[in-house]
């Protein structure tokens, strides 16, 4: 749906985006995440067709951003940071000058109320926008997005500044978007792109550092091999039995959690699954494992050793590896 080819962006001496390659399948939700500066808004711009490119290009849905932008922008919904609305007119004022600036060819009156209702703001569609919620205020602006029924959507911090009842209730409208539209979502909110995304670009000073799931990209960014287990017996004969595994490399003992149940650490050599020896082991010995977790790192792990001075002069071939492996997925 769309594809992003080798795109750079100069201001000046100043390389805000440097060669980025991504490809987006239809139907996905994707989170593009980065510090301030790294080049999100400028990737976002130059999408929606409002800067353009030094380098690179950029089609969606087959049309050429520019050399065909009017047939690129009209499959492109946008809800910039700062929606663009006009609080002295009504929801309905607004809605249906927006579907005249655009130029919508359905049908008027069905299709704004289609949209309303699926963005839940019928019950404020004679009410002035300046006496709106921040929340109804960025569903007015999702529904301007969708007017004209655009296979994209484009949707820039769109949780900012809401209430938590706002942001879950925001961050579920966006996932039942994903299942008609294309997706991205700028972020620096990582619990958000978790809950919502199904796949995240990691960008920092204008290059992609990652592309992945969040979850696929929490375990492959990390070097450890760890289990964390609750299981009920002798703690020392249990914490023996765990070292004598093949491929565990350490066992830490954090002592009895509950009644005669204790928690240990076991960490494995690079590649070792631990999970199905230690489940023999337990049966064996009549251990019950009451948890077992896998301790990747989190998100928020993997975002702060991507874009940390100290992982970019120590670590970057991690980044491409990953990057090669997933691009264009
Ligand atoms: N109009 C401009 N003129 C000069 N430099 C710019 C301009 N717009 C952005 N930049 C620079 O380009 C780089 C990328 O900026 P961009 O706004 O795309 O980052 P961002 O990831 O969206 O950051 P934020 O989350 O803070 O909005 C930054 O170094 C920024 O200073």
């Amino acid at each position: 749906m769309i594809e992003v080819k080798n795109l750079t962006k100069r201001y000046g001496s100043n390389l805000a985006l440097n060669h980025i390659h991504f490809s987006l399948e239809e139907g996905t939700i994707l989170g593009f995440l980065g510090p301030n500066g790294a080049g999100k808004s400028t990737t976002m711009n130059i999408i929606t067709g409002y800067l353009s490119p030094t380098e690179g290009s950029i089609t969606v849905d087959g049309f050429d951003t520019l050399e065909n932008p009017l047939e690129a922008k009209k499959r492109i919904g946008y809800l910039p940071e700062i929606p663009p609305l006009y609080t002295d007119m009504t929801v309905k004022e607004y809605l249906n000058f927006m579907y005249d600036l655009k130029k919508v060819k359905l049908p008027r009156k069905e299709h704004i109320a289609e949209i309303c209702s699926l963005v839940k703001i019928d019950d404020v569609y004679g009410r002035l926008i300046a006496n709106l919620s921040k929340g109804y205020r960025q569903r007015v602006g999702i529904a301007q997005a969708l007017l004209g029924n655009p296979p994209v959507l484009i949707l820039d911090e769109p949780t900012v500044g809401l209430d938590p009842k706002q942001i879950i209730e925001i961050r579920n409208l966006i996932k039942s978007l994903g299942r008609k539209h294309t997706v991205i979502l700028s972020s620096h909110i990582l619990s958000e792109v978790q809950a919502v995304c199904e796949r995240v670009i990691v960008i920092n000073r204008g290059s992609i550092v990652a592309d992945g799931t969040p979850d696929s990209l929490a375990h492959s960014l990390s070097n450890e091999n760890r289990l964390l287990l609750r299981m009920e017996g002798e703690e020392k004969a249990i914490k023996q039995g765990l070292h004598s595994l093949r491929g565990v490399k350490e066992v830490d003992a954090y002592g009895e959690k509950e009644p005669g149940v204790y928690e240990f650490s076991v960490e494995g050599n690079e590649g070792t699954d631990l999970r199905r020896p230690v489940f023999a082991l337990a049966a064996q010995n009549h251990w019950p494992i009451l948890s077992m977790k896998n301790t990747d790192l989190t998100l928020e792990d993997v975002f702060l050793r991507l874009t940390s001075d100290l992982y970019d002069h120590q670590e970057t071939a991690q980044p491409s590896e990953i990057l090669d492996g997933k691009e264009g997925a």
